[in-house]
């Protein structure tokens, strides 16, 4: 009998083989060669034993050795892919690098081309995430029971899921199918950022149809080849798999992503009374604007009064509406404004001008909130014209229209203002408003700028200082208000707790991050920045009364005064208590295959 066989059943052998192919277990050329004779894997690979290290420089070496940033995308995605350990080592290592090359703009990118090179992502048998479509509705419990990335444990079983319908990615439009990229590389974000565990995260993209006429075409296109649904069999698709997905893993933690507008409101309000979920364009995006807003109105206050801001949003999409909405709780919360009297500071443009109840057509549901009425019959067509009327003190981009905030316009925030806020946080690059350096440039450097993506710093010639501009990116509040809510377990997910992840992330900034006149904290502090939003977070859910964990509840009920103010030892200690429980590539505890081999239930 061969070593094979040799006291083993089949059903051990099939373990073995299965354990041998998992990314999550696959220590690649670090795996000592005990492990190779346990996994039988000896002689199928050379037989040096590498340092972590190692592996890691030959990773990175590769990977800069790509020509284009798809190319680094899909070297990535099939190292995670066969080997998750090493590649959140460089993703957690190499953050500022990395993670444009995994979410945006790269995604962007990838998503474009996602038919064409999805099935290059992956070792056949190594799902990217659940697809599920109009056809499976009968299956759908099943489907979902059978998605099991790391079936070898029955208690790590999903703790969030991003899902996506593909209709509106990015600034990109509908996608179909090819959204798939996003909730991917989000829940890559949560894994880095924050130390969710990669074996509970949830990747799913609905397919319900593209209107994107050149998927239709496409040879390649992956997904049904037809137009999209009526709302009717939307809605009612959708609540299919929420009750699907709630059926099979009750306590699961939902994050919409990336829906056209409308239905992205509505699924919000339908669910987020009763459903553990949260919208991280509308409320995400709010958060993580007004942390940014906050930092600059502090930065501006010298000069303009907190409850003296007249803020222009050009753009009244799902990211406009929320964030406009998110910033009124900032006047309400911080400034005791009534949300009568926030709202007026709030002025919205879209594709046909000032957003008003008079102009004469039929205004989505969601712009009404915000619709002006003291316009006196005036109609404004353009940007200049709407600046004119409203002399805002902000200017917000979030229009996916690259390059609309002109020297004009920038010139012309400036005249008004000594220090305008612009912060054009339109996705991809490309879509940008304007750039961090054309916002010096027009304003005698006197900007204070948050972007989308990463625009590189600024040297003033005339002085030698070098400035940085603020990247209002949703990585800063997403990870630690899932991992919170995660730890915390509240049945729902609540404007304040949304509120207090932004307050915390305004908080988490450094003496000399605040000395360099920074809206947000350095990326390389992500997970410190995460442990904080999470423990604010969790803060609020006791607070609220609606925690769930009986280790939290304990932990945080009796000191709730002072663990309120984010300071002193109480606080320290629930941060720790919160990195302790986030997910780490180099840590043993997750890495056992030895004891997983002589234990492991399949
Ligand atoms: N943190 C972030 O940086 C962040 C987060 C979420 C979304 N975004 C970006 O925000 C942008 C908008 O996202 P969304 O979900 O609201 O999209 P959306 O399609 O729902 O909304 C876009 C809005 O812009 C308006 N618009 C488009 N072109 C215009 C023009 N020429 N003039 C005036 N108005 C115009 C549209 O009328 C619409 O109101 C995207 O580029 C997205 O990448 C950024």
């Amino acid at each position: 009998m061969s070593k094979y066989t040799n006291g083993s059943s089949h059903r051990n052998i099939d373990r073995i083989e299965s354990i041998s192919r998992s990314p999550y277990l696959n220590q690649g050329t670090t795996a000592p060669h005990s492990i190779r004779n346990a996994l039988h894997t000896s002689g199928l690979m050379p037989f040096a034993v590498e340092s972590v290290d190692q592996q890691k420089k030959r990773a990175l070496a590769q990977l800069r050795s790509k020509n284009t940033d798809l190319e680094k995308y899909i070297f990535l995605a099939w190292l995670r892919n066969t080997n998750v350990s090493l590649f959140y080592r460089i993703v957690i290592g190499e953050l500022e690098e990395i993670t444009p090359l995994i979410y945006t703009p790269t995604v962007g990118t990838a998503c474009l081309e996602y038919s064409h090179i999805s099935p290059f992502l992956a070792p056949p048998g190594i799902p990217d995430g659940l697809y599920l479509s109009l056809n499976d509705l009968p299956n759908l419990t099943q489907i979902i029971k059978t998605y099991r990335p790391y079936p070898y444990d029955d208690t790590l079983t999903p703790q969030i899921a991003v899902i996506t319908d593909g209709s509106r990615i990015l600034g990109l439009g509908d996608l179909g199918v090819n959204g798939m990229g996003i909730p991917v590389g989000k829940l890559q974000l949560y894994v880095a950022a924050a130390g969710i565990d990669p074996r509970r995260t949830l990747p799913i993209t609905l397919d319900l149809g593209t209107n994107n006429e050149k998927n239709l075409k496409d040879e390649f296109y992956l997904g049904l080849r037809s137009k999209r649904v009526d709302d009717d069999q939307f809605y009612s698709f959708v609540d299919a798999v929420m009750k699907s997905l709630l059926k099979v893993y009750p306590e699961l933690l939902i994050q919409f992503e990336d829906f056209s507008s409308e239905h992205a409101f509505d699924l919000l309000s339908k669910y987020r009374e009763n459903t553990f979920c949260f919208n991280d364009d509308i409320q995400g995006t709010g958060a993580v604007v007004l942390s940014g807003f906050i930092n600059a109105v502090k930065l501006v206050e010298k000069d303009v009064h907190p409850t003296k801001h007249r803020l222009l949003f050009f753009g009244a999409g799902s990211a406009g509406v929320g964030v406009a909405k998110q910033l009124l709780e900032f006047f309400k919360v911080e400034h005791g404004m009534s949300e009568e009297e926030a709202k007026r500071l709030v002025w919205l443009v879209d594709t046909k001008g000032l957003v008003t109840l008079d102009r004469g057509d039929n205004l989505a549901k969601h712009k009404v909130y915000f619709a002006r009425d003291d316009n006196d019959g005036n109609q404004f067509k353009t940007l200049e014209e709407v600046i004119e009327y409203v002399k805002p003190t902000a200017l917000i981009g979030l229009s996916s229209t690259g390059g609309v905030f002109n020297e004009k316009i920038i010139n012309r925030m400036a005249e008004l203002n000594k220090n305008p806020i612009i912060f054009p946080l339109s996705n991809p690059k490309v879509n940008a408003e304007c750039t961090f350096e054309d916002a010096m440039k027009g304003t005698d450097n006197r900007v204070i700028f948050a972007s989308g993506t990463a625009f590189p710093e600024y040297t003033v010639p005339e002085t030698g200082k070098t400035k940085y501009p603020g990247q209002g990116n949703n990585m800063y509040i997403f990870p630690g208000l899932g991992l919170g809510a995660i730890l915390a377990k509240p049945k729902v997910i609540t404007d304040k707790q949304i509120y207090i992840s932004a307050s915390a992330l305004s908080t988490s900034l450094t003496e000399e991050e605040k000395s360099l006149e920074l809206l947000y904290p350095v990326v390389s502090r992500i997970r410190h920045v995460s442990a904080q939003v999470a423990a604010a977070v969790i803060v609020e859910t006791v607070e609220e009364g609606l925690a769930r964990d009986k280790q939290i509840i304990e932990m945080v009920q009796n000191d709730i005064e002072v663990l309120k103010t984010r300071k002193g030892k109480e606080w320290d200690n629930l941060v720790k208590f919160v990195q302790e429980n986030m997910w780490d590539p180099d840590s043993e505890k997750f890495f056992n295959t030895e004891e997983l081999l002589s234990k492991s239930k399949m």
